[in-house]
C-alpha cells in the first residue's frame, strides 16, 4: 500500500521546512506546504522543496472569480503540484476553471468544510443544515464541476465515499490517539480516516510539533500499514 501520509510543513523557514520534510521523508507519502509557507518563500520555496522528490501538494485554497483562480493555477503550472486546493464555495463556474486551467497531471481538488469548523460555526455563518449537510451538497457540485475530489474532514468521508466512488479524498484533522486536537473540530484517528476512505491523510502537527517528529511519523506510517 502506498503510503496516504501528506505531512503538511507548516513553517515560514525554507531551511527549516526542507530539514523537517527530508528527516521524515522515508516515513510519509508526500508533502504538503500551504499558506504559511507559500506566502514566506513563494515558488521559488516550493521549487526547493520539490527537489526533496516527494510528490507535492499545494495547499492554497484558491476563491476568487474565475477568470483569477484559472490565472494564479497558469502562474503556478510550471511548479506541477500533484494536488491542488481551491474552494469548492467558489461555485460551479470557478470550479471548472480551476480544473481546465491546470496541468492534466495535477489533481484539483475543492475543500468543503473546513475541518476547525462545527454546527455552530456554519450556523454563525449563515449555513443551515450542519457539517454533513454541507459537505454531501459541495461534494456534488465539485463531482459536476469535473474536478477530481474534495478535501472534507473524516467525520464525513464515508458519506462522500459512498456517494462518489473515484474522488480523491483528502482528508486532514487527523489526530493519532492522545494528540492535541488544536484549532481541529472534526477529527479522527489515521487509521479510523482510512478505514472511512480516505485516500489522502493530511497530518500537520502532531508528527511537526512531536518531541521526535521521525518517530511521530514513523508510528503512524506502522498503525496504517
Ligand atoms: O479543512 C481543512 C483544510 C486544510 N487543512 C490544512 O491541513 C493541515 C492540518 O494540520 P494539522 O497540524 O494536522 O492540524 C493544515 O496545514 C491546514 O491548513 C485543514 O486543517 N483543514
Amino acid at each position: 500500500m502506498t503510503n496516504p501520509v501528506f505531512v503538511a510543513i507548516d513553517l515560514p523557514d525554507l531551511a527549516a521546512a526542507r530539514t523537517l520534510a527530508a528527516a521524515v521523508a522515508p516515513h510519509v507519502g508526500g508533502l504538503k506546504l500551504g499558506l504559511e509557507f507559500f506566502c514566506a518563500q513563494g515558488p521559488a520555496g516550493v521549487a526547493a522543496m520539490a527537489a526533496l522528490g516527494l510528490p507535492l501538494f499545494l495547499d492554497l485554497k484558491l476563491h476568487d472569480i474565475p477568470n483569477t483562480v484559472a490565472g494564479a493555477l497558469h502562474s503556478l503550472a510550471g511548479l506541477a503540484p500533484a494536488i491542488v486546493t481551491v474552494h469548492a464555495a467558489g461555485g460551479h463556474a470557478m470550479l471548472a476553471a480551476a480544473r481546465a486551467a491546470a496541468p492534466a497531471a495535477t489533481k484539483v481538488v475543492a475543500v468543503t468544510v473546513l475541518t476547525s469548523l462545527d454546527d455552530g460555526d456554519l450556523s454563525a455563518i449563515g449555513v443551515a443544515g450542519g457539517t454533513a449537510t454541507q459537505v454531501a451538497r459541495l461534494a456534488a457540485l465539485v463531482r459536476a464541476a469535473g474536478l477530481d475530489g474534495v478535501v472534507a474532514s473524516p467525520h464525513e468521508t464515508a458519506a462522500v465515499r459512498a456517494a462518489w466512488s473515484e474522488a480523491l479524498i483528502v482528508v486532514p484533522g487527523v489526530r493519532p490517539a492522545g494528540s492535541a486536537v488544536g484549532d481541529q473540530k472534526r477529527v479522527m484517528t489515521p487509521r479510523e480516516a482510512r478505514a472511512a476512505g480516505a485516500s489522502v491523510l493530511v497530518i500537520g502537527r502532531p508528527i511537526t510539533a512531536a518531541a521526535d517528529p521521525v518517530a511521530a511519523a514513523a508510528a503512524i506510517a506502522r498503525d496504517l500499514s
